[in-house]
């Protein structure tokens, strides 16, 4: 029996996903971690923690680091809520077109009667513009990025999009009207709406900061619905101050932002859908089963992709450094515990690698010492003996 801890509300039908091998916080060794944004860098990561599954595509909340020097794959639910943060950021640009809070507040404080005069005369505050034939530059062009343009260009927007590490298979999901630029500053610097989809990452803290702002034409309206600290809070409000910006909109709030006119906090609601939860979840369950039962990995965070079809008897995995000789160590190991090998994987994601060995014979008995065997050589994180059922 598989054991899963879940931290966070997960939607219903992805813990229904588990199949009956599988246990839901019930043991204080679990296998396996499915989360939504829990903070896990202050927590020791358990020794039986194969997996961390993240519902959702931000992973600055998982000590990858730590994670890898435990063994424990991570991975995260690419594309799952990208929907429901683009419904979000179109849905913000006509609110911040039309200044619909504004207007909306404003109805709400005059309740008289006789309203209809006065609202007849005091609209004209209230006077939008429109989206058509406006710039919207985007900042990361991914799952959620490239959504958000090709929704804009539908609205009639230009568009100007800035990702210097778009994936090959990425690239193709960008409609060919949204324009490249090769720097921040020559992306924001016509546009009359900025949205930012960058994961949080060192390299991202205060991406759009005071020179970014300042290349940006007075009067900008800002999204942030990527990460606290990606936007830099102290040059929005310095912004604001000197008019340079119109309106910051953002998912992640901090007392400084907090009750400023010009500023519009949510509460981190960008993957909130039933439909966005449900696809997180189910996506996270899968991914668990999968990896606890055969191993195999797609799109995990720190380690490489490796898909081998499960059909020997038995499967060792191993996650190790990347450094040299570990392949010949391993297959050492397993020579000289008399085994032939059926099938056998490597590959290598930054400084850690993966290799993956199906056998089709093995002693039990001697399995464990030659687990242990394989624990024993340096740099190795975590040896997993797999039986195929
Ligand atoms: N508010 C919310 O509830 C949600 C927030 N998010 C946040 O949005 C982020 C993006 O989500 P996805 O689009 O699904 O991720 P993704 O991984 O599909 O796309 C991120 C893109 O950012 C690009 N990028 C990385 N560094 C960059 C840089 N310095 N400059 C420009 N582009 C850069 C990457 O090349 C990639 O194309 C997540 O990491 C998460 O933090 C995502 C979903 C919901
Ligand atoms: O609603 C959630 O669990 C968080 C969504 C999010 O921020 C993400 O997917 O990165």
């Amino acid at each position: 029996m598989y054991q899963i801890k879940t931290y966070n509300a997960i939607a219903q039908a992805g813990l229904d996903a588990f199949t009956t091998d599988y246990q839901l916080n019930q043991s204080d060794e679990p296998d396996a971690y499915l989360i939504r944004s829990v903070d896990l860098h202050h927590q020791a990561l358990p020794k039986s923690l194969k997996v961390i599954a993240r519902a959702g595509a931000g992973v600055n909340n998982v000590p990858l680091e730590a994670a890898t020097a435990n063994g424990t794959a991570v991975f995260n639910t690419p594309g799952s809520n990208a929907n429901a943060v683009k419904e979000l950021i179109i849905a913000l640009l006509i609110i911040a077109s039309r200044n619909l809070m504004a207007a909306a507040n404003y109805s709400a404080q005059h309740t008289e009667a006789d309203v209809s005069q006065r609202t007849e005369h005091d609209k004209t505050k209230f006077n939008g513009t429109e989206l058509l034939g406006k710039t919207l530059a985007v900042i990361g062009l991914g799952h959620v990025g490239s959504l958000v343009a090709n929704a804009a260009l539908g609205l009639g927007m230009h568009v100007i999009g800035y990702d210097p590490y778009l994936s090959a298979d990425a690239a193709w999901n960008i409609a060919k009207q949204v324009q490249r630029a090769d720097s921040i500053e020559t992306a924001v610097k016509n546009a009359d709406y900025v949205t930012v989809h960058v994961p949080k990452e060192e390299d991202t803290l205060n991406l759009l900061g005071a020179p970014e702002l300042a290349a940006m034409q007075p009067q900008v309206q800002l999204f942030n619905y990527s990460r606290g600290g990606i936007v830099d809070n102290g040059a929005v409000l310095d912004a604001l101050k000197a008019g340079r910006l119109a309106h910051y909109y953002t998912d992640f709030g901090e007392p400084r932002i907090a009750n400023h006119a010009d500023i519009t906090v949510t509460p981190h609601i960008g993957g909130s859908t039933i439909e966005a939860e449900i696809n997180g979840a189910t996506q996270a369950a899968q991914t668990i089963m999968t990896y606890l039962e055969t191993g195999n990995v797609q799109y995990a965070i720190n380690l490489p992709t490796l898909n081998v079809p499960f059909n020997a008897a038995y499967r060792f995995t191993v996650i190790h450094q990347n450094v040299p000789n570990m392949v010949s160590q391993i297959t050492q190991k397993l020579a000289a515990a008399g085994l032939n090998i059926a099938t056998m994987a490597n590959a290598a994601k930054k400084q850690t690698a993966y290799t993956i060995i199906d056998v089709d014979d093995l002693d039990h008995e001697s399995s464990q010492q030659l687990i242990d065997a394989l624990n024993k050589i340096p740099a190795v994180n975590r040896v997993r003996l797999l039986i195929n059922h």
